[in-house]
């Protein structure tokens, strides 16, 4: 992980303005949002909001049509998903995407080839994981949800990332399991690692979070501190359908 960056504001990830489209669909309608470094912004919002595409956006899968997207400096609007990951994005999509046949070993080697890491690095995460590290001989399709979600999470932290993107971690899982996780964020977030966090467990992600954005219909209906949050009870309950 890299030194804080003085120079930029102190931002690690800055959106601006984006608009994306399935076909002819204009799903996202200029959202903007801001990850500063060695903190977590949590993106919230009802079912359909664009939270998911939000981050498709971010990551490259589905390509915003205009505005601008900074991630560590660099200007990544239109590159390619492999190249924004290489630059130190780790993603954890919804679908969590473990492989029912792939042992937790297997999945581990196979992104430590890809991100070119050493073993030591291996050692280094599962010291994060030790319930995943009990399982290394364990397929994928024998795993809990909640050990899914933690191996999908020690993947992405291979490649040493300096922000995570993680798309609704505590989905399905029960509370005490949402719990772990979110402990886990929390020593993840403490080792200087930034967090894109979506979430439906706004209680959840809030308790992470430094900076929170909400998004309804496309657009940007809240961006604050989870502290400014609680004194809109208005807002989360028109966005959000709970009080925080
Ligand atoms: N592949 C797609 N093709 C067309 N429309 C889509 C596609 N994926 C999502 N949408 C639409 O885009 C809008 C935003 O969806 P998105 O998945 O980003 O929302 P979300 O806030 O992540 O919600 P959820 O919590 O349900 O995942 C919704 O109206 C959805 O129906």
């Amino acid at each position: 992980m890299s030194e804080p960056d003085k120079g930029t504001n102190g931002s690690i990830l800055a959106v601006s303005d984006i608009h994306t489209y399935y076909g002819d669909s204009h799903i996202l309608q200029g959202v903007s949002l801001e990850v500063r470094r060695g903190e977590c912004t949590a993106l919230l919002g009802r079912n359909g909001a664009g939270k998911t595409t939000t981050l498709r956006s971010i990551v490259g899968l589905t390509p915003a049509r205009s505005g601008r997207i900074v991630f560590a400096n660099q200007d990544i609007s239109g590159w390619t998903t492999h190249r924004i990951v290489r630059l130190g994005l780790g993603y954890v999509p919804e679908n969590r995407g473990i492989f029912s046949n792939l042992t937790v070993r297997e999945h581990l080697m196979v992104a430590v080839w890809a991100s070119g890491v050493s073993s030591q690095r291996l050692d280094q995460v599962l010291a994060i994981f030790p319930r995943i590290s009990e399982r290394m001989d364990n397929l994928g399709q024998q795993l809990s949800g909640g050990e899914q979600q933690m191996l999908s999470i020690a993947r992405a932290l291979l490649g040493e990332p300096d922000l995570l993107v993680l798309d609704e971690p505590s989905e399905g899982l029960a509370p005490i399991i949402v719990n772990e996780v979110s402990d886990t964020l929390a020593r993840i977030k403490e080792t200087g690692t930034s967090i894109l966090l979506v979430e439906q467990n706004a209680e959840m992600a809030l308790s992470l979070a430094d900076s929170v954005t909400i998004l309804s219909q496309g657009r940007v209906q809240f961006s604050g501190t989870p502290k400014e949050l609680e004194e809109a009870p208005r807002i989360s309950e028109a966005y959000l359908g709970v009080s925080v």
